[in-house]
């Protein structure tokens, strides 16, 4: 038996879709859902992703914005560009890309975004609301990697979902949302010893470290589901995860591919977080004309 493969890439067109409907919606009220991308410098990679986010921004009736600066553009530049956006109400999300260069201090720049505008949820106060449960805008992997759960039909609550990696845009939140579905979840990350033996009892993997072909069949225990969220560009160009694709394949029951798995779901919740703050806004605008 091989694993079934989890379309990041089918399940983001259906999405986008249904999406793309409640823009049309939104559009009738007189909101036209908003996204800012601010992009300091010309990280290559940064600018392949940015194209991605255009693109679906494009596809669902999205107004996308690009502001882009040069690699010199001083902190408090930025957040003054960030200032203006907030106050700015054809604007429903504001994304900074990361990585920022190295003079700029990322805390700061996050925790200037309104939390209103916070599509990529990695604001304290986003943060905090998902860590109890509250409806709030989710970090973009990990609300895509659940979804790609469950649109396969997995069952999460009882399961041991096993997290390699603990970064604050994807190990960490993906534990936490995996826990609010009632899993166990374990973390493990550079300094776990024995890695594979605690791996190894996991009915869920998910794989975020950001190294070609970490984790092999050795990790896997027979029919785990295996989540893939590496993007590793080869130095032939080729794409490729975290996992080795052909040893999961031999193993797992379920695997996500790369391309074509976590990276198009991310996109596309960036695009529902934002047309959930322009719902948001159209609502407060609602009570405020009631009132
Ligand atoms: N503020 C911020 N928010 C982010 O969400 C953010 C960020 N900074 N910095 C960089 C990472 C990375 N990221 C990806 C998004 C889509 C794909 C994606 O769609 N990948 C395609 C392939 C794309 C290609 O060929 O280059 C796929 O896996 O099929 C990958 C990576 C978002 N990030």
């Amino acid at each position: 038996m091989t694993a079934s493969i989890i379309s990041g890439k089918e399940l983001a067109q259906e999405k986008r879709k249904q999406l793309a409907q409640e823009v049309k919606e939104l559009k009738q009220q007189g909101v036209v859902p908003g996204l800012v991308v601010i992009l300091v410098g010309d990280h290559p990679a940064s600018i392949s992703y940015i194209k991605g986010k255009q693109k679906a921004s494009e596809e669902i009736g999205v107004a996308f914005t690009l502001e882009h600066f040069p690699e010199s553009m001083e902190e408090k530049e930025l957040l003054d560009v960030i200032e203006k956006y907030n106050h700015d109400e054809s604007c429903h999300g504001i994304l900074v890309q990361l990585p920022l260069p190295d003079h700029i201090q990322e805390k700061a720049v996050i925790e200037k975004i309104s939390p209103l505008k916070d599509v990529d949820g990695f604001h304290p106060l986003n943060i905090g609301q998902m860590m109890i449960g509250e409806d709030t805008f989710l970090p973009c992997t990990p609300a895509g990697i659940v979804e790609m759960i469950k649109s396969a039909n997995i069952e999460i609550a009882g399961k041991h979902v096993v997290v390699v990696g603990r970064s604050n845009i994807v190990g960490k939140p993906v534990g936490i949302l995996l826990l609010n579905e009632h899993a166990t979840v374990t973390y493990c990350h550079s300094r776990t010893p024995d890695l594979k033996e605690v791996t190894k009892q996991a009915d869920i993997l998910v794989v975020a470290v950001g190294r070609a072909n970490f984790i092999t069949g050795e990790h896997i225990k027979e029919n785990a589901v295996v989540i893939d969220v590496g993007v590793n560009r080869l130095e032939t160009g080729k794409l490729c995860g975290d996992v080795v694709f052909e040893d999961a394949k031999q193993i797992a029951s379920h695997i996500t591919p790369v391309p074509g798995g976590v990276g198009p779901m991310t996109i596309t919740m960036l695009a529902h977080n934002v047309v959930k703050s322009a719902r948001n806004s159209a609502e407060r605008l609602q009570v405020s004309k009631e009132l």
